[in-house]
């Protein structure tokens, strides 16, 4: 749609001007204007695109959507002005119009909540290919456009990639998306515009408060998702939430009444209840009880809340209109989620874990889990952001410490921030003989791995997938999977080394007593 009725999308507006000619583009960005285009100016973290409106007008655009009303300028010039109350919520659903409202021909499932997003995201996107074949992915790891896997910039895209992204998902022939919706992209109504067949609840705990200010606005931000689910009046649209969870329950009660719900969990009344039967540290199987019926659910992942993150993804392609049992099958051969408890080496008794907690509510969790499964101690390397919620530091601390017999504290994309204040801001959670801090994460993970002994767990925290680490000075390549790869390979030289000097050793002493006294 590239003609003036675009803007009939709109829910509030004031149109000034005609449009003669289509439009030959929609952009939010005035570095991307072209001759005969719609420049949409955002107001940003760092930048008001409405500063370079005049700019836009003069390099081609002939529309201009603002929150401010239509200048005298433009109107001399004939320039078409749209003026809204929310120019973010505008391009949401100018870019869905221009893009031939994309979400609406795909079955579209949605996954927020503070932990277990792009677990369940990846285990709903597997349950769909494998019945439907070919579907979408939009996350933290990266998109899937059905035909090639594209690097995440942000867990839930602007408007403006997003709708791109799932035109190019139809194009290619997928029938339905998994997406993570973050809390910052419905502040931000990234999503605003989209049609959501199915929104997931994982949960809601710390985090992001540097953003959202508190709690309260983080559940508000988190339950923005499903009111715009209930206001679309699409009566398939289900909301799928944790009743395991506080804040799930208290959104179930608030969405009664206005929208379809079902609830997943352990309790009782749950419409998807799991018992857990069994936790390995090769995967994990539980009971599922559903609609009168029981079944048995085993999956190749570790710990309780992959349990819950399974049973997200169930609940969800189920209420999507996949076979319950399609979905259990597929989840028995679910692919290991990049970075997610995943388990990098098995060397000499000791196993090393990559994992993506970067919460308290993650890292007790994971903690518990590991500790659980582990016969010798749980050694712990974690850091926390720079640039991110601080108030977390100190409980992520207090957690791993309390989880794991011992912490080595290291540095975790320390941003614009010195990484030895952020160190001092966790290193309090932490009793003094349980922990030391190393700031160079790569020397962290080689003391751990070096003090490992046999049964011993290291436990790599907070990276998981990611292959950089970042300072005030710029990106730097790392990756917490090579990084141990790296230190077990030289552990097992030197010890080699070693045993070979140890056997010299040996031979040596053997020879010197065998030798006949003078
Ligand atoms: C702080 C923040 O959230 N920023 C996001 C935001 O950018 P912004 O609006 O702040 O951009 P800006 O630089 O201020 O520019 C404002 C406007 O001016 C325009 N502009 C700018 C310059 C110019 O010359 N001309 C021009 O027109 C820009 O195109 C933009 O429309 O909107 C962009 C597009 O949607 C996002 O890519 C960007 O995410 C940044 C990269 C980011 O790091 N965000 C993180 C905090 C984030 O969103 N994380 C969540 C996951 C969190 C979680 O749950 O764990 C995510 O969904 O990724
Ligand atoms: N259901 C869950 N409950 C609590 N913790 C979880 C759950 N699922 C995963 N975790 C922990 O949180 C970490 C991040 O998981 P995942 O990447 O699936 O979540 P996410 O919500 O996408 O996170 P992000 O917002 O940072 O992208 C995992 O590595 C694990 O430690
Ligand atoms: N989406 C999260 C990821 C955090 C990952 C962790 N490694 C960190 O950098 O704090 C954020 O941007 O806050
Ligand atoms: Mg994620």
């Amino acid at each position: 749609m590239n003609s003036i009725k675009i803007f009939s999308v709109l829910p509030i507006s004031t149109l000034t001007g005609s449009l003669r000619a289509p439009l030959s583009a929609l952009v939010d960005d005035s570095r991307k204007v072209q001759s005969d285009c719609c420049y949409v100016a955002l107001r940003g973290a760092r930048a008001d695109g409405h500063d370079w409106i005049e700019e836009a007008v003069r390099k081609g655009a002939r529309a201009i959507v603002a929150e401010r009303s239509c200048p005298e300028w433009a109107r001399e010039q004939g320039v078409v002005w749209v003026q809204v109350p929310d120019t973010h919520e505008a391009v949401g659903y100018l870019m869905s119009a221009w893009y031939g409202f994309p979400s609406q021909d795909l079955v579209t499932l949605a996954v927020t909540g503070t932990n277990g997003k792009t677990t369940t995201s990846y285990l709903a996107h597997a349950i769909f290919c494998r019945t439907w074949l070919r579907c979408g992915l939009v996350g933290t790891i990266h998109y899937d456009n059905g035909r090639e896997r594209i690097p995440a910039v942000n867990t839930t895209p602007g408007a403006a990639p997003l709708q791109e992204m799932l035109a190019r998902m139809l194009e290619n022939g997928c029938r339905a998306v998994a997406m993570e919706v973050s809390s910052h992209s419905l502040v931000q109504k990234r999503v605003a515009g989209m049609n959501f067949r199915v929104g997931i609840f994982t949960n809601l705990t710390q985090d992001h408060l540097d953003f959202h200010g508190d709690m309260e606005s983080y559940y508000e931000a988190k339950k923005s998702l499903f009111l715009q689910m209930a206001a679309s009046g699409d009566k398939k649209a289900v909301a799928v939430i944790n009743i395991d969870d506080p804040y799930g329950r208290r959104l179930v009660g608030e969405l009664s009444g206005k929208m379809k719900v079902r609830s997943y969990g352990t309790l009782e009344g749950a419409d998807f209840r799991m018992k857990p039967l069994r936790l390995s540290l090769t995967g994990s199987e539980y009971e599922l009880a559903y609609n009168g019926k029981t079944y048995l659910v085993s999956i190749p992942l570790i710990g309780r809340f992959n349990m819950m993150n399974s049973l997200a993804a169930l609940a969800g392609t189920v209420s999507a209109g996949i076979g319950i049992r399609d979905a259990i099958a597929s989840l028995a051969q679910a692919p290991q989620v990049p970075g997610r408890l995943e388990l990098v080496a098995n060397v000499d008794h000791v196993m090393s874990f990559v994992d993506y907690a970067h919460t308290p509510d993650a890292i007790v969790n994971v903690c518990k889990t590991m500790k659980e499964l582990c016969r010798g101690r749980l050694i712990t390397v974690f850091g926390c952001g720079g640039d991110r919620d601080k108030a977390k530091r100190p409980l992520m601390g207090e957690a791993a410490a309390r989880l794991s017999d011992y912490c080595i504290v290291t540095s975790d994309n320390p941003r614009s921030e010195d990484p030895e204040e952020i160190i001092a801001d966790v290193l309090p959670g932490i009793p003094d003989g349980k922990r030391h801090a190393v700031v160079d994460r790569a020397e962290a993970i080689r003391e751990a791995l070096a003090m490992a002994r046999p049964r011993d767990i290291v436990l790599v925290a907070g990276k998981g997938h990611e292959n950089y680490q970042e300072f005030a000075t710029g990106r730097i390549a790392f990756s917490d999977v090579a990084e141990i790869k790296r230190c077990v390979r030289e552990l097992e030289q030197s010890s080699l080394k070693e045993r070979a000097l140890e056997r010299e050793r040996s031979e040596q002493e053997k020879q010197k007593k065998g030798k006949p006294r003078r």
